[in-house]
């Protein structure tokens, strides 16, 4: 497998391949998760909805990292490049700015203060379970199995939008400011699951690639369920 962009030669035996990964990215998305679809019919307490933002900050300073492990794994400009955008994304050019900056506003707007969420103490271990699981397959898998497991994006833009109607529905309380996070993932996600599919269409020549790449992205979804499955669980201190 080279890791240029290729001729898209793969392209002619894809779409079988390419609907299994869209299916898996739908049917085990975590939008079905109980504590989602909680979050959307706006039954979430502020304590619950706290809890959540600062267990997914975790997750969120951490995919910057993760994408620097998929970057090093990429062999041409070209796909640096494209891979680089991510982490900007992220982490901002400059101070002040970025996906991580934009979800400590909405920590803020929520009520936590940055350091809170900064500091990471409370976060549960079964989050810091998860997020190390995605990392780490990351690092050592195949770019193949990076780059797919990323394809969960595929459903992120409509979980954006259900997730700010739900926030300016139920969640007045939280400042509509807060949700630029939110606003900037829907075009961001379409932007990079376009390009990791386009990746993982042209790489997955072989059957045996198309099973890692699925198992990839079924893995991924089990990561953002478990992640979830902690948040909903919640902190053995906050139920004595
Ligand atoms: O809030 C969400 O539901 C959600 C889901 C996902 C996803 O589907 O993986 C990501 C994000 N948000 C997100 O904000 C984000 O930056 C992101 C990066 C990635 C990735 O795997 O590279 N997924 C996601």
């Amino acid at each position: 497998m080279s890791t240029d962009i290729g001729t898209g030669v793969g392209a002619s035996v894809a779409t079988g391949f390419e609907e299994r990964l869209r299916a898996v990215a739908r049917d085990h998305y975590h939008d079905r998760h109980p504590f989602n679809v909680r979050m959307h019919q706006g039954e979430l307490t502020p304590d619950e909805l706290r809890r959540w933002i600062l267990n997914r900050f975790h997750y969120q300073r951490h995919i910057p990292v993760k994408d620097a492990l998929v970057l090093a794994k990429l062999g041409t400009p070209r796909l640096r490049r494209m891979w680089l955008r991510r982490i900007e994304e992220h982490d901002g050019r400059a101070d002040g700015e970025g996906g991580i900056e934009r979800w400590l506003r909405l920590g803020e707007a929520a009520g936590l203060d940055r350091s809170e969420l900064l500091s990471g103490e409370r976060v549960l271990p079964g989050v810091r379970l998860a997020v190390d699981g995605y990392v780490n397959f990351c690092r050592l898998r195949s770019p193949l199995e990076a780059v797919a497991a990323s394809l969960t994006e595929l459903s992120a833009p409509g979980i954006m939008r259900t997730r700010i109607a739900a926030f300016e529905r139920h969640y007045r309380w939280i400042d509509a400011d807060g949700l630029a996070y939110f606003r900037s993932r829907e075009a961001q996600g379409r932007q990079d699951s376009g390009e990791a599919l386009g990746l993982v269409l042209d790489w997955a020549r072989t059957e045996a690639d198309h099973e890692r790449a699925v198992a990839a992205l079924a893995f991924k979804c089990d990561v953002l369920w478990s992640l979830l499955d902690a948040i909903d669980h919640g902190d053995r201190k906050e139920r004595q």
